[in-house]
């Protein structure tokens, strides 16, 4: 299976039954996927990252800001899955970001803001950490760019793939969620810097899109 896939029907959960910040009362439509089911997904995912690629020194490159908190619960349910197996791992996380300018044209140039030198990625094995995956623009130019440090093996592990028109042809090797088309905020996902301290992954209100809209 490549994920759980979410269907384009899903209405998600009503509000009423979920504890959320109270100053987004209104700013929110439903409850997509509730923090658990996200947190059970990622030991999933640790557990196979573990048996694929945890008998090597493991670095984790985590795509800011969105991917903050989905890097840093795998980290620590890899860690701790590979305490309970006994084995020595060490995980190290290095953080980038990228700045898509828009040019004249409509051709958006992505620019990855982070350590330049990357060379501790020499001969070991790279997880790319990304939270959300639509075009999969940002995870090509990111492997294209991992690459040119030889490292041992490049995996990607993304939470949530969007399907999209033109999406992302090839899937990462560790999926979260397959999702619909739509705009989710919530577990570090933004919109414009506002949701992230928001435990669930949601959908948005047009109040909320309106309210925040810069
Ligand atoms: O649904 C989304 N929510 C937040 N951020 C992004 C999304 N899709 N691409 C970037």
């Amino acid at each position: 299976e490549p994920g759980v896939v979410i269907k384009d029907g899903w209405s998600g959960y009503s509000l009423e039954l979920f504890n959320y910040p109270e100053h987004y009362k209104g700013d929110l439509e439903c409850v997509y996927i509730p923090h658990g089911v996200i947190m059970n997904r990622i030991e999933c995912l640790a557990r196979d990252i573990l048996e694929d690629i945890g008998h090597h020194d493991m670095m984790v490159l985590c795509v800011l800001k969105g991917g903050y908190k989905f890097c840093s619960d795998l980290v620590e349910s890899i860690k701790a899955q590979s305490r309970s197996a006994s084995r020595r791992l060490t995980t190290r996380v290095e953080f980038i970001r990228f700045k898509s300018y828009l040019n004249d044209q409509s051709t958006e140039d992505l620019h990855i803001i982070g350590p330049d030198d990357l060379s501790m990625l020499k001969g070991k094995n790279v997880l790319i950490v990304e939270a959300i995956v639509d075009t999969g623009k940002t995870m090509r130019a990111l492997l294209q760019h991992v690459e040119t440090f030889q490292p041992n093996m490049v995996k990607v592990a993304g939470l949530l793939v969007k399907r999209v028109p033109h999406g992302a042809a090839e899937l990462p090797d560790y999926v979260g969620f397959i999702i619909p088309n739509r705009f989710v905020v919530g577990y570090a996902l933004d919109y414009n810097e506002y949701f992230r301290d928001l435990n669930h992954i949601c959908v948005i209100s047009e109040t909320g899109k309106q309210k925040y809209k810069v």
